[in-house]
C-alpha cells in the first residue's frame, strides 16, 4: 500500500483488490481488507511519532467488493487517553466497475503506545525461525 499524510492526523491509503487477495468467488477477503485497515490506521498512529501496536480492531464489511476494485481508505486519530490512542477508518472504492462514493466497510482501532524494548523478546524471530534452538516438533527435545 502507498500513504498520504493529508492534514491534521489523517493518512489516505490506496489498495487495488489484485486476483490473489480474492476470498468469496469474485470478492476480496476479509482478512486483506483487515490487514489494510490495520496498516492504514496504525500509519496514522505513527504521526504521533511514537511506536503501537494494536490493541483491538473491529470491522464492519458493509458491501461485497469486487477484484480489481481500487480502493481509498482514510484514516484518522478520534482521541487518546494515556497510551491509548482511538482510531478510526473507512474505505471507498475508487476507481472499477463498481466505484462510488459510498463507503463499503469501516472500522475502529485501539493502539497502544509502546516503548522500542516491547519488541526485544522477539529480536530472534526476526525474518523467521531463530537460529541455534531447537525448532517446534523436535524429536531431541
Ligand atoms: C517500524 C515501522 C512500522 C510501521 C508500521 C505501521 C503500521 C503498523 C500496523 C500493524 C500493527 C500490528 O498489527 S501490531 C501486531 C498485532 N498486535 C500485537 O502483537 C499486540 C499484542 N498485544 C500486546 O503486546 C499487549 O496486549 C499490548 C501491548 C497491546 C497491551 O499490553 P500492555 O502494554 O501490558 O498494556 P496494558 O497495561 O494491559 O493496557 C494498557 C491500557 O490499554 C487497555 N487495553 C489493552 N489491550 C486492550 C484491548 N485488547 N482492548 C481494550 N483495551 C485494551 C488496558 O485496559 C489499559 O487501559 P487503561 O488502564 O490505561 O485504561
Amino acid at each position: 500500500m502507498h500513504f498520504t499524510a493529508t492534514e491534521g492526523i489523517e493518512v489516505v491509503g490506496r489498495l487495488t483488490a489484485e486476483s490473489r487477495y480474492q476470498g468469496g468467488p469474485g470478492v476480496i477477503h476479509g482478512g486483506i481488507l483487515t490487514t489494510a485497515f490495520d496498516e492504514t490506521q496504525g500509519m496514522a498512529c505513527m504521526l504521533l511519532g511514537t511506536a503501537v501496536v494494536t490493541g483491538h480492531l473491529q470491522i464492519d464489511f458493509a458491501r461485497p467488493i469486487p477484484l480489481g476494485s481500487v480502493l481509498e481508505f482514510r484514516a484518522r486519530i478520534d482521541g487518546m487517553i494515556r497510551r491509548k490512542v482511538y482510531t478510526s477508518s473507512e474505505v471507498r472504492i475508487v476507481e472499477g466497475a463498481a466505484a462510488s462514493d459510498e463507503i463499503v466497510a469501516t472500522s475502529r482501532g485501539l493502539f497502544l503506545k509502546i516503548k522500542p524494548e516491547h519488541f526485544t523478546p522477539m529480536q530472534e524471530f526476526v525474518d523467521g525461525q531463530p537460529t541455534g534452538l531447537p525448532t517446534f516438533g523436535d524429536s531431541t527435545l
